[in-house]
């Protein structure tokens, strides 16, 4: 049987008096979109800043192709194959994309696992290497144009695409994503949900949180729902939307959207 490539295991957050998640579990297979959903303040973003070690869990654990990575530190994480995006966007406004891009190699050209199937002998090679690598990710998620243009002069969309593609170029197992779709419009939507498959179909696994239901719906192979920091529900798109405790968390929210999509 596939091991999961992510274990999370009663992953618990209390801050003071504030349960924000609450004995969570759950498993990411290799080549599995995973989308964590739920009402604003269920406890999405903390979930996430447990796995990638950005916040220490109160109680709980999470393993990365089996290994106990609970106390790592969050530098540890890209050489061991994770990456993850932010809601507020991380990119260096000031250089442009394909700059932005070659930042983000240099944590493959020194990702032991890497450096042992492919060494390059010399900066220059290693270079020349980052640059087609780039340009290989501007071409993907359609910035063909935009190389040499400043981030912080692109649109937010631009810069959204930028960011993703500066997530994913150093080639990560696993990539988790706090609300990729956010911001964009319908046909940035889609293009990053196309993305998303097209990566996933070269072996990258996704974990992301997001609102848009019916971009969820048509990507994720499988959902998780919190609600007040609890998993309320687990399951396939057609098994989230018929789901009665998901329907009355949305009541006055969002409940069209997963009825409609
Ligand atoms: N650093 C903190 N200190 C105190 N309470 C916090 C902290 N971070 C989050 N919380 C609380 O924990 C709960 C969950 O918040 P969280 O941001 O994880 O929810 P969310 O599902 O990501 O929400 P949204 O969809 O609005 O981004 C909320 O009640 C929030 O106020």
């Amino acid at each position: 049987m596939t091991e999961p490539i992510l274990q999370v295991e009663h992953l618990t957050k209390r801050f003071g008096g504030v349960t924000a998640v609450e004995d969570v579990s759950f498993e990411v297979f290799p080549g599995e979109i995973v989308a964590v959903i739920g009402p604003n303040g269920a406890g999405k973003t903390t979930l996430f800043n447990m796995i990638t070690c950005f916040t220490p869990p109160t109680e709980g654990r999470v393993k990365l192709s089996g290994e106990n990575i609970t106390n790592k530190k969050i530098f540890e994480l890209a050489p061991l194959g994770m990456m993850r995006t932010f809601q507020n966007l991380e990119v260096f406004g000031s250089m442009t994309a394909i700059e932005n891009l070659m930042t983000g190699i240099s944590v493959q050209l020194k990702n032991r696992v890497f450096a042992a199937g492919f060494r390059l002998k010399s900066a220059r090679e290693e270079e020349q290497y980052a640059y087609e690598k780039a340009m290989e990710l501007i071409e993907l998620t359609g910035l063909q144009g935009l190389e040499h243009t400043l981030v912080e002069q692109m649109s937010y969309g631009q810069q959204k695409k930028v960011e993703f593609a500066q997530t994913i170029i150093s080639n990560p197992r696993l990539v988790l994503l706090d609300e990729p779709m956010a911001g964009l419009n319908e046909v940035e939507t889609e293009a990053m949900a196309d993305t998303i498959l097209q990566m996933r179909d070269r072996g990258m696994t996704f974990l992301f949180v997001e609102h848009k239901m019916a971009t969820i719906m048509r990507i994720a192979d499988r959902i998780v729902v919190l609600d007040f920091g609890k998993k309320i529900a687990e399951g396939t798109p057609a098994e989230i939307q018929k789901n009665e405790d998901v329907i009355r968390a949305y009541i006055g929210g969002d409940l069209d959207d997963v009825k409609s999509s």
